[in-house]
């Protein structure tokens, strides 16, 4: 059984849809979903990491490396758009009360400023759980911010469509399980790892860096996230093209694991694109070997000097 961030008519709802219509689980938050891979109570689960517009999800970037190990195993990637759903009885020039997720309010940031200006926009736990609220008849709220399937599925009427602020933004999602053998290697992988300084110096995150690039890795995502520890303690998430039994990334992870005092490894996967990186003159497979061929033979060289 498989579990998402709910309830029914999220956009995380609709990403598991676009690879399972089997029934699956609904929960309340991005927690409670992970929980329920942790428990075993679901065999993995569908949340939310990144917006093209808002950029890391906070909650999932922070859950994923909280508790117990997990693992992500899959991507998903679909187009985000928004609607403002009301009551039937309302019209626009009614509206109040907006209710949404703040992912969702930041996206249609300017749309609600010019249309709703003196409206008061409140964060729900999601865009759909937002629809649900304002479909009780002596809801607080007004309207809510969604995706249509939400607005539909809690029969509410859609006072306006597209009002999100930069068309064509996208979600990505990930499918979370339990650690174990990693998905195997498609040639269009991504891996997502989470790595702490050793103590802060100067050039601390360079080092970091340079792993990936002096063996031709390209990271499709780097963030900074506060350790929670102290003000200014900071780890960071990288996502890196390529999967851990590619040479390139293994060299990178070991040198990583290296000079870094903890690295959270949390999978490889085959990227929802299906692109694969172009891989640098020296970079390949092949290429690692040989040179590790060449090394191990060295001692059977012999050197003449004059
Ligand atoms: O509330 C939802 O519908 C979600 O699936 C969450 C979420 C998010 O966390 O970013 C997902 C996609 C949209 O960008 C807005 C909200």
């Amino acid at each position: 059984m498989l579990g998402y961030f709910g309830p029914k008519g999220t956009f995380t709802h609709q990403a598991l849809r676009t690879v399972s219509d089997d029934e699956a689980i609904a929960f309340p938050s991005v927690r409670a979903a992970l929980d329920a891979v942790r428990t075993g109570e679901v065999r993995a689960a569908v949340v939310p990491i990144e917006n093209s517009v808002e950029g890391g999800v906070s909650a999932t970037l922070d859950e994923l490396i909280a508790g117990s190990p997990l693992a992500i195993i899959g991507e998903i990637v679909i187009p985000v758009e928004f609607g403002l759903y009301a009551r039937e009885e309302l019209r626009l020039e009614d509206i109040r009360q907006v209710l949404t997720h703040g992912h969702a309010a930041a996206q249609c940031r300017e749309w609600l400023a010019t249309h709703l200006p003196n409206a008061n926009i409140t964060e729900a736990g999601s865009t759909a759980g937002a629809a649900a609220e304002v479909s009780r008849p002596d809801s607080h709220y007004d309207a809510a911010v969604s995706a249509r399937v939400a607005g539909r599925l809690y029969g509410l009427t859609e006072l306006a469509y597209q009002i999100e602020d930069n068309p064509g933004a996208v979600t990505r999602f990930v499918l979370v399980g339990r650690p174990g053998p990693l998905p195997g290697r498609t040639g269009a992988d991504k891996t997502t790892l989470v790595a702490y300084m050793r103590e802060d110096h100067s050039g601390a995150l360079l080092e970091i860096l340079q792993q990936f690039a002096v063996r031709g890795v390209n990271l499709s995502r780097i963030e900074s996230r506060p350790t929670k520890t102290t003000l200014g303690s900071y780890c960071f998430s990288i996502d890196a093209e390529g999967h851990a039994h590619d040479r390139r990334m293994a060299e990178a992870l070991e040198g990583l694991h290296r000079i870094c005092p903890t690295v959270h490894f949390l999978g490889s996967y085959p990227r929802a694109d299906k692109v694969r990186p172009s891989i640098g003159i020296g970079f390949s497979d092949a290429e690692f070997d040989e040179a590790s061929a060449w090394v191990q033979g060295l001692d059977r060289e012999t050197v003449t000097r004059d």
